[in-house]
């Protein structure tokens, strides 16, 4: 009888041969074998979705290999990394499935399409760096990219600003180039889908519109929350939707929110928005940050100590076009100063970015300061959890400041704010803005305050 070593050194070697590099990273080396005890052998993967694919894809064949090869019956194992279950099995009853994914499973050429789905060739499955906040998002990518149209339709990838929602969407239209190089493949954000549209009706070239939009395997439209009270856009969108859907077409959407909390978006497109999955990624964890720091150093040739990256990631914690852009900073302030890149060079880079800032942006400090002032609550209580009308609404007045007036992601607003949560900072910003419509008390306070501000 082989020994756990053993056995998980065959089963890699198996899978090496059958998956593409991609693959195989995202599905068997993110996966731990735990133990094996008599024929048991237990296995951990990162998320609900990876076991999905694992039972789908992966377990028979180890069955049958390990079968032919050691000649007994394994019996293998899913769990998925850090997930316990009150009912103290390794499967979520129904209360308990991971909020973040809904999903369902449906029932269901040519050179010019590469240059028209404007893919940025940087955004690929192979620059992109996975971890925690964004691993879930990542192979369901990759699941889509491999059979599109048959599993995840739509998929919806949402989360704060600059976490790659836009990089992953676009390295599935990569993938798919890359194995069916004819695939009809489009590319658009959500503003210019509305202006295709509407020179569309002024020049009346509706029809060509609808054919460019309806003959794609491969739809991608991104920050679909600017949908939000464009009507004639949604209205277009939904027959869009459901002529690729009826096709069994992949669509992928990106957004800054889940589809019930984009405002003014019609009740069916949230509903179909919601069909296929919908996945959050969040922001990425310290030794994801160094690990995108070091591959974008090694893409730009850079030479950077590893405890200058380790500084650079731990000072830039919530968004990594930031992490990108404070790399390129210090870069430019070595080139400048004609010194290599150190520690403490990169300090002073950092340093004179912040002071810059300060004096040119507005800090969530400083809105938190001001409101707790104007409405006489203290600032322990508007970042706390005190649930009282007098303090919860000046609390979710300065969380719509936070998101209005500042360039911040949910998440770091949510931070900044006793450690909450996005979706309760998204959950504050709605509730302000309805009232904003029918409470004139309240908007002339924060007209008020937004002048306040500005001083
Ligand atoms: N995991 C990652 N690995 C490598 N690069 C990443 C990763 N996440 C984000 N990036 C890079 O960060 C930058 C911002 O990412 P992207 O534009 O995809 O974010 P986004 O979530 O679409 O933001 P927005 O909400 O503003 O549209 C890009 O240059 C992207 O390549």
């Amino acid at each position: 009888m082989p020994n756990l070593d053993e056995i998980w050194e065959y089963i890699e070697q198996q899978f090496h041969q059958q998956f593409t590099r991609i693959g195989y990273q995202t599905w068997i080396e993110s996966a731990k074998p735990i133990s094996l005890t008599a024929n048991t052998l237990t296995i951990e993967v990162p998320s609900q979705l990876h076991k999905e694919y694992w039972e789908k894809n992966i377990l028979t064949k180890i069955v049958e290999n390990v079968y032919a090869h050691f000649g007994f019956e394994l019996n293998p194992v899913l769990t998925i990394t850090g997930q316990t279950y009150p009912n103290g099995q390794n499967t979520p009853d129904k209360t308990s499935a991971n909020k973040a994914m809904q999903s369902k499973v449906s029932e269901n050429e040519n050179d010019e399409f590469l240059t028209s789905s404007h893919l940025n060739s940087k955004y690929t499955f192979d620059t992109f760096v996975t971890g925690t906040g964004n691993q879930m998002a990542h192979a369901a990518a990759l699941v889509v990219s491999e059979e599109p149209g048959v599993l995840y339709n739509p998929l919806f990838l949402y989360g704060g600003v600059g976490l790659g929602k836009t990089h992953l969407m676009q390295a599935i239209g990569h993938q798919l180039l890359q194995s069916q190089p004819n695939a009809k493949v489009k590319y658009v954000t959500s503003e210019a889908f509305t202006n295709d549209l509407v020179s569309a009706i002024q020049t009346k070239t509706q029809d060509r519109f609808r054919q460019e939009y309806r003959s794609v395997d491969l739809l991608m439209v991104d920050d679909v929350q600017f949908f939000a009270d464009k009507e004639g856009t949604q209205e277009e969108f939904f027959h869009t939707f459901n002529d690729l859907y009826e096709e069994k077409k992949q669509i992928v959407l990106t957004s800054d929110r889940l589809p019930n909390e984009i405002p003014k978006l019609q009740d069916r497109l949230v509903s179909r928005f919601k069909w296929g999955l919908s996945v959050d990624i969040t922001p990425p964890d310290l030794e994801t940050r160094i690990a995108i720091l070091r591959n974008k150093a090694n893409a730009e040739h850079l030479d950077i100590p590893d405890d200058t990256l380790s500084y650079i990631a731990g000072q830039i914690d919530s968004n990594v076009r930031e992490l990108e852009g404070a790399l390129i900073r210090v870069q430019a302030y070595a080139t400048m100063k004609n010194e290599r890149i150190s520690t403490s060079l990169a300090a002073d880079a950092l340093k004179s970015l912040k002071l810059q800032d300060a004096t040119n942006g507005l800090s969530i400090v400083k809105i938190q300061e001001t409101v707790s002032k104007y409405y006489h609550i203290s600032l322990t209580d508007l970042k706390g959890k005190k649930r009282n009308k007098a303090i919860v609404i000046p609390r979710q007045i300065a969380m719509y400041l936070a998101r209005e007036l500042t360039d911040s992601s949910l998440p770091k607003i949510g931070m900044e704010f006793g450690g909450k949560d996005h979706t309760t900072v998204i959950h504050a910003h709605k509730t302000i803005a309805q009232n904003l419509e029918s409470d004139p008390e309240m908007k002339a306070n924060i007209a008020e305050l937004k002048n306040i501000l500005r001083q």
